[in-house]
């Protein structure tokens, strides 16, 4: 549970998604990967000869264990495999920050995170196109929190300023609006009391997911 401290009054958050650890250890893996993800971008080093032969052997090790999952094989939004590979808020992607959101009782969905210089972009700053990416994926956890879910169509980022790294960010998002099919969102990233970029996002829900397949779980 998370208290919502800019609203003057204590509202208490629900985690998102529920994401234990994987029975394998893919999780705390991912984890690792993770640590050695920002060492290796933002450090310098004398000599990782044995290093690299480690990680070449780990990546044979776990290449000879894994049971691939391909792309085609996903079909269902939400479910735990899926969420797991997301590139936002996959806890088992190494890839991911990963964003660990909570929804608010009006709806409001939130993460607090901090990026650090894998995720650069100019100096000292985060990227902007990691910066849509998370916006991106704040107002679809919007409208799933929402239970009306879409795929972007249109995805509006405004940069007031600079995005720091290692700072601890805020991002929201909501769901304003619905016509049908048509699902409109807005966001906002601050570090502190300084708005760092907006947006605004309009959603559809496709066709094909109208037969059912928005019955098939978003957890959250
Ligand atoms: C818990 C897990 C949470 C996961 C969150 C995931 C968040 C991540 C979200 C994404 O990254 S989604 C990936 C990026 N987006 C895409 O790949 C979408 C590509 N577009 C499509 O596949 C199709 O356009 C789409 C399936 C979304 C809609 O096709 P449809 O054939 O179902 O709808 P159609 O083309 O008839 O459009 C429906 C309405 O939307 C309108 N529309 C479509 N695109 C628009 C657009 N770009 N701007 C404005 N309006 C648009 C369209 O005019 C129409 O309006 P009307 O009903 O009034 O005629």
């Amino acid at each position: 549970m998370t208290e919502q401290p800019d609203s003057g009054e204590a509202v208490s958050a629900q985690t998102f998604l529920d994401q234990p650890d994987h029975a394998s250890g893919a999780t705390e893996l991912a984890r690792q990967l993770r640590r050695i993800r920002g060492l290796v971008s933002g450090a310098d080093f004398e000599d990782l000869s044995a290093e690299i032969e480690l990680a070449r052997e780990l990546a044979d090790r776990i290449e000879n264990a894994a049971t691939p999952h391909p792309p085609a094989q996903y079909d269902s939004w939400g479910v735990p495999e899926h969420i797991a590979s997301n590139p936002v808020i996959g806890s088992r992607n190494p890839a991911a920050p990963p964003l660990d959101a909570v929804v608010f009782p009006d709806g409001t969905v939130r993460a607090d995170l901090t990026l650090g210089v894998e995720f650069q972009g100019p100096p000292g700053c985060v990227h902007g196109g990691v910066v849509a990416m998370l916006f991106d994926e704040m107002l679809g956890l919007a409208n799933a929190a929402a239970e009306h879910i879409g795929m972007t169509v249109d995805l509006q980022v405004t940069y007031s300023a600079p995005t720091p790294l290692d700072t601890p960010l805020r991002f929201e998002a909501r769901q304003e609006r619905v016509d049908g099919r048509k699902l409109w969102c807005a966001g906002t990233l601050h570090a502190g009391d300084t708005l760092c970029a907006s947006v605004r996002g309009m959603f559809v829900t496709p066709r094909w997911m109208l037969d059912g397949d928005q019955s098939k779980p978003i957890e959250g």
